[in-house]
C-alpha cells in the first residue's frame, strides 16, 4: 500500500497538524423515542491509533461511529474529526469531510449489480481520476485484501469473508485519514474472522491509518492487541515475549456508558467486576 499511501488525495485538505488528536467526543448523549442510548460519552483518538470499541448488544457502538461520521447528530455534547465539529457541520462540510474517512459496514455494504473493481473504485469517481490510475489502484487495493483476481467478479459470486476484504478494499483506496470499521468480523466464522482482523493489523501497521474497529469478539480484540504485521515475511504474527501494540486502545461500553477507556495492559488488569465477568 506504500504507493496508496503516497498517491494523495485531492480531497485531503486541511491535514491537520500531527500532534492535534483525530477524534475528540466530549460528554455526549443521544436519545431515541425516550430511550437514552449513549450518556456523557467522551473519549479522544489520537493519530495512528487504533481504538477497539467492545460492549454487549444495543450498548451504542454503531451509533457512535454514526455520531463520528456526522450520520447522526447528539442530542448534547460536541464531536471534532480533524479539528472540525462534525455535529455542527453543513451537509457539504460534511461530504467533504467523510471522503477522508473510510467506512466498513457491519454487512459489506456492496453494490450486488456491479463488480467487485467497480464497488472497489466507487469512491473515486469524485476524483475524476484518468481510467489507468483509477484501475491501477483498484488493483492496488483488491492486492491488499488478496483478491485482485476477484476484480471482474460480481459480489454474489464471493463468500461472506471475500465480501468482507472487498468492503475494506473499498475503504483504504481513498488513503483515508480515518476508518471506521463497524463490525467487520460480525457474523463471519472464526477463521475467516482471523482473516479478517489480519487485514486490520496489516492495515494499521503499513500505514498506521488512525482507525475506529467495533467488535463483539474479545478474541479478535487481543488478537488485534497481540499481533504484528511483519513486512519482511508478508504474514502477520504474535509480537513476542507476550508484547502489546502500543497504538492499540480499548473503549468499553455498557448501556450507553463508557465503562472503561485504556491501554490493553490497563484493560487485562482492571479489577472492574463487570468488565472482570464481561471479559471472562
Ligand atoms: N436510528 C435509530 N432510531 C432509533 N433507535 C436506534 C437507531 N439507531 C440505533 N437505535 C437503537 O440504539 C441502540 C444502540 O444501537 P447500536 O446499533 O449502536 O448498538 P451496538 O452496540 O452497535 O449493538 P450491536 O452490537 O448489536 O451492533 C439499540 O437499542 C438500537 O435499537
Amino acid at each position: 500500500m506504500a504507493d496508496l499511501a503516497q498517491s494523495g488525495s485531492a480531497t485531503l485538505e486541511n491535514k491537520p497538524d500531527s500532534q492535534e488528536p483525530i477524534v475528540v467526543v466530549e460528554d455526549v448523549s443521544i436519545t431515541f423515542d425516550v430511550k437514552p442510548i449513549l450518556q456523557n460519552v467522551s473519549f479522544t483518538v489520537q493519530r495512528g491509533e487504533t481504538r477497539i470499541i467492545l460492549g454487549p448488544a444495543g450498548g451504542g457502538k454503531s451509533v457512535l461511529l454514526k455520531l463520528i461520521n456526522g450520520l447522526l447528530k447528539p442530542d448534547t455534547g460536541s464531536i471534532q474529526v480533524f479539528g472540525h465539529n462534525v455535529s455542527t457541520m453543513r451537509e457539504k462540510d460534511l461530504f467533504k469531510l467523510r471522503s477522508r474517512i473510510g467506512m466498513v459496514f457491519q454487512e459489506s455494504a456492496l453494490f450486488d449489480s456491479i463488480s467487485v473493481g467497480d464497488n472497489v473504485s466507487y469512491r473515486l469517481h469524485e476524483d475524476k481520476l484518468p481510467e489507468e490510475e483509477t484501475h491501477a489502484r483498484v488493483i492496488e487495493a483488491l492486492r491488499f485484501v488478496e483478491l485482485e483476481n476477484t476484480i471482474e467478479k460480481f459480489p454474489s459470486e464471493l463468500s461472506g469473508g471475500m465480501r468482507r476484504r472487498v468492503s475494506i478494499a473499498r475503504a483504504i483506496i481513498t488513503n483515508p485519514d480515518l476508518i471506521l470499521y463497524d463490525s467487520p468480523t460480525g457474523g463471519l466464522d472464526p477463521i475467516t474472522s482471523t482473516t479478517i482482523i489480519d487485514l486490520v493489523i496489516k492495515q494499521r501497521d503499513v500505514t498506521q491509518t488512525t482507525s475506529l474497529v467495533i467488535t463483539h469478539r474479545i478474541q479478535d480484540a487481543y488478537l488485534l492487541a497481540r499481533s504484528r504485521f511483519n513486512k519482511e515475511t508478508g504474514k502477520v504474527e504474535q509480537i513476542p515475549n507476550n508484547g502489546i501494540d502500543d497504538s492499540t486502545k480499548f473503549l468499553v461500553l455498557n448501556e450507553g456508558k463508557v465503562v472503561f477507556d485504556g491501554t490493553t495492559e490497563e484493560l487485562v488488569h482492571s479489577t472492574d467486576p463487570w468488565l472482570r465477568e464481561y471479559l471472562s
